[in-house]
């Protein structure tokens, strides 16, 4: 079946986003959705985001960048969402065609009923643009300094990846860096199964948040509901749909570019990065050999955004 198009605005406003409700005799009628429309033919899905704003909202978005695309199969229809953060317009947006609005905070997104499509539109919105991994050298004393020095320079979240440090230095830097900012933090699974797979139980309750490295993946029932909060590492379709499979919030894909802690390893490139990105069906950031600069390119992708952990050592 081919897919519909169609063009997605995410309007934000400090923390705030703009939903209308669909009209019943709708496709996916009475639930909420980012205002948005099908693409024409011929039409460039920036001008399609544009008529369709005017035309259900009267506003005129001036600041557009691409979030993410999910193509997503109803059953009776297809569609490719392509969904855009619209951070500048002119105007005050109102219901055009009589459709309720109402301005969501972010962290209540999770209580609206939306089509079954948008689920990984809410985690991209809820997932940060920066993850620092900590440095697999150091005592816990250093890492924390990467830490905060990784903040500084915008991370807004952490992968605690630091595999000479037993559990008792992992749970000291959680709970430091809980104290020090409210950002997620995801403890990678190498610290939370032993070595014949069974699972330390208290490090897990005070994560909630897992990074599976791929050869954990299979052992995601383990984590129970912890699940829809866990990231995962992926090198490749297959890896990404497993990922997928077992409840996964978002993913790693890597290596983007040879990196310092992998410099064996042959990078995908950015054209075969977003080729995976376009088929992926959660959040992707990209992994390995990025510098704090590619971000915008990553995001031009429809890619999360980035993570690493040279990214935030090798700054002036
Ligand atoms: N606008 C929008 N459409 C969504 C979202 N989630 C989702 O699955 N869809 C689906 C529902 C529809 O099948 C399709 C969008 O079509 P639409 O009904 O908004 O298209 P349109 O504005 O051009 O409306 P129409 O004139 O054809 O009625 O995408 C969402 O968050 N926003
Ligand atoms: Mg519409």
């Amino acid at each position: 079946m081919s897919s519909v198009h169609v063009a997605v605005g995410v309007i934000l406003t400090q923390k705030k986003v703009l939903l209308a409700k669909r009209a019943q005799h709708q496709h996916q009628g009475g639930l909420w959705e980012f205002p948005g429309g099908k693409v024409e033919a011929g039409e460039h899905v920036t001008a399609a985001l544009n008529r369709e704003l005017k035309e259900e909202l009267a506003i005129n978005a001036t600041q557009m960048q691409p979030l993410i695309q999910i193509r997503h199969d109803y059953g009776d229809k297809v569609v490719l969402l392509d969904v855009w953060t619209v951070t500048a317009f002119d105007g005050e947006p109102s219901g055009q065609e009589g459709q309720p609005l109402v301005w969501a905070d972010l962290n209540q997104l999770i209580h609206y009923d939306f089509p079954a499509a948008n689920r990984p539109i809410v985690s991209a919105l809820t997932l940060p643009r920066l993850i620092a991994v900590t440095p697999s050298s150091g005592a816990k004393d250093e890492v924390l300094a990467f830490c905060q020095k990784a903040l500084a320079l915008g991370a807004a979240g952490f992968q605690l990846r630091s595999l000479q440090l037993g559990p008792e230095d992992i749970n000291w830097l959680h709970s430091k860096l809980t104290e020090l900012c409210g950002v997620p933090i995801w403890i990678n699974s190498a610290h939370l199964f032993d070595n014949s797979g069974v699972i330390n139980q208290a490090l897990l309750s005070l994560a909630a948040h897992v990074h599976f490295t791929s050869r954990h993946l299979v052992q995601a029932k383990k984590v129970g509901s912890c699940i829809a909060n866990a990231t995962a590492s992926c090198h490749n379709l297959e890896e990404i749909r497993a990922a997928e499979a077992a409840g996964i919030k978002a993913v790693y894909l890597s290596p983007v570019s040879a990196t310092p802690s992998h410099p064996d390893a042959n990078g995908l490139g950015w054209d075969a990065f977003s080729q995976l990105v376009a088929k992926a069906k959660v959040p992707v950031y990209a992994l390995g050999g990025m510098a704090l600069a590619d971000l915008p390119f990553a995001q031009n992708c429809y890619a999360q955004g980035i993570a690493g952990i040279s990214l935030f050592q090798f700054q002036p």
